[in-house]
């Protein structure tokens, strides 16, 4: 049976589960494309690094070059991270020839479209289906099922470290620091978790998905972001005596035309299949104007899930080896979208507040939100301590414009200063 060459970028958590998972199933994977695929070279950074895996007749190096160089190599696996070195090294082995998977968001959010053109142009291919949660196929299956359908939406849990933590911190009352170390220790947290925590990480995914599910380029710009660092305990559990669950959300849907995309803690209500994603695992919702709202979940992040999503991906580039069809676009990033604009987006809001504890308090709060032509659902107090209440109210609809000029409004009341305010979704 003919060989194909695989060189892989990383030997972490994704690279490790490559590498095991194409000597558990090479068997099956060699059934199904007619070729026998190996592992010819890996590069890392620290060669001294003692790996807990088998890399028998492998080589290991850090050294690029021995992969751009080597003519037998046809297929590169970038599972290293970094935005900087790894477009660098994409562009050498694009150049060279070789076909490139990749698991990295940040990479493909920012330069995914000159990226492509390059492989266009050497009629490679350029596949990252790892990219967007971990391992869901979710966006072969937005470019092969939802081919003939139109997508007004798409939402979900798209990290799978912060919805483990939020997990930890409300069932388990687990300390913010304490989930963030363990989704560390499990491997589901980025190198550096700053883009997890804050939402980028999320933030990254979204702008693929927006490509994939609308055909409209947005950049990290044109997005609201708010991660989940803020998020204080009382609020999850006064979310949840309310009848939520605070969850990362990513929401991109078209409004009039116009696009809008937005990644922060967003108040789900129990009743919602979103609210029962536990842990790492992630769940995409697509909403087509004919097939109506789909559901997609499964693990978000971690070894072996993703490194399914990347072998894929391997199994996709070596058919097209073999049919000599490779250099299709996976995706088509020609258009430019209009956003939507802040007074067109609405939604239900969750505010927290501390209040100090004198006369008057409430109906300085209810004057602004009048004045801006906002109403209240519901107003709950509690203590928050000796001379501050807590105030937790649920509003009717409203425009982000509105939500915006309320906050800043209530800030600028005297012994009032705003906690949180969340988004909820609508039953
Ligand atoms: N972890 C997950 O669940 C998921 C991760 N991803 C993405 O996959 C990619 C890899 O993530 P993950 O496996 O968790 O990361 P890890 O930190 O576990 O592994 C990174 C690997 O890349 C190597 N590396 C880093 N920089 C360089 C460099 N400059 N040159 C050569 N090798 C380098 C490291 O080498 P050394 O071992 O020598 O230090 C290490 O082996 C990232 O883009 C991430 O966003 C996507 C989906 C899920
Ligand atoms: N850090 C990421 C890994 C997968 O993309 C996450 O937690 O989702």
């Amino acid at each position: 049976m003919q060989v194909v060459n695989v060189g892989v970028l990383g030997l972490g958590t994704v690279g490790s589960g490559v590498v095991r998972l194409l000597k558990d199933h090479a068997s099956k994977i060699s059934n199904i494309t007619g070729r026998k695929l190996v592992v010819k070279t890996i590069v890392v950074h620290n060669l001294d690094k003692k790996r807990d895996i088998d890399l028998t007749g492998i080589k290991v190096t850090n050294d690029i070059e021995e992969i751009i160089n080597d003519e037998e190599i046809n297929i590169v696996v970038e599972v290293m991270g970094t935005v900087a070195t790894a477009k660098r090294y994409i562009e050498l082995l694009l150049s060279a020839g070789k076909h490139i998977i990749t698991a990295n968001k940040d990479l493909i959010a920012t330069y995914g479209s000159e990226l492509a053109e390059l492989a266009d142009k050497n009629n490679c291919d350029l596949f990252y289906e790892a990219s967007v949660a971990g391992g869901i196929p979710i966006l072969r299956t937005i470019v092969n099922s939802f081919a003939a359908d139109r997508i007004i939406e798409v939402k979900g849990i798209v990290n799978g470290t912060t919805n483990y933590i939020l997990t930890k911190m409300s069932q388990n009352n687990m300390p913010f620091s304490e989930a963030l170390k363990s989704a560390q220790e499990l491997g589901f947290a980025e190198p550096n978790p700053t883009n997890d925590i804050e939402g980028i990480d999320a933030a990254y995914k979204m702008i693929i998905l927006t490509q994939f599910a609308f055909g409209i380029n947005v950049t990290l710009d044109d997005i609201e972001v708010e991660g989940i660092n803020g998020i204080d305990l009382a609020d999850i559990k006064e979310a949840k005596n309310l009848g939520y669950n605070i969850k990362l959300l990513g929401i991109a849907k078209l409004v009039n035309d116009r696009i809008s995309v937005n990644v922060g803690p967003v108040l789900v209500p129990e009743t919602q299949p979103l609210s029962a994603v536990q842990n790492e695992n992630n769940a995409v919702l697509v909403t087509g104007a004919a097939v109506g709202e789909t559901m997609f979940y499964g693990p978000g992040a971690g070894e072996l899930p993703t490194a399914n999503s990347v072998l894929s991906d391997i199994i996709a580039v070596t058919k097209d080896i073999v049919l000599e069809t490779a250099g299709n676009r996976f995706n088509d990033f020609s258009r430019e979208g209009k956003q939507a604009l802040p007074e067109e987006v609405r939604y239900p809001y969750y505010i927290s507040l501390k209040v100090k504890d004198q006369p008057g308090q409430m109906l300085k709060i209810t004057e602004v939100m009048t004045k801006l032509n906002a109403s209240f659902h519901l107003i709950i107090q509690s203590e928050y301590d000796d001379t501050y209440a807590r105030v937790v109210m649920t509003t009717h609809e409203m425009s982000q414009k509105q939500i915006k000029e309320i906050i800043i409004g209530i800030e600028d009341l005297e012994n009032i200063n705003v906690i949180a305010s969340y988004k909820i979704l609508p039953e």
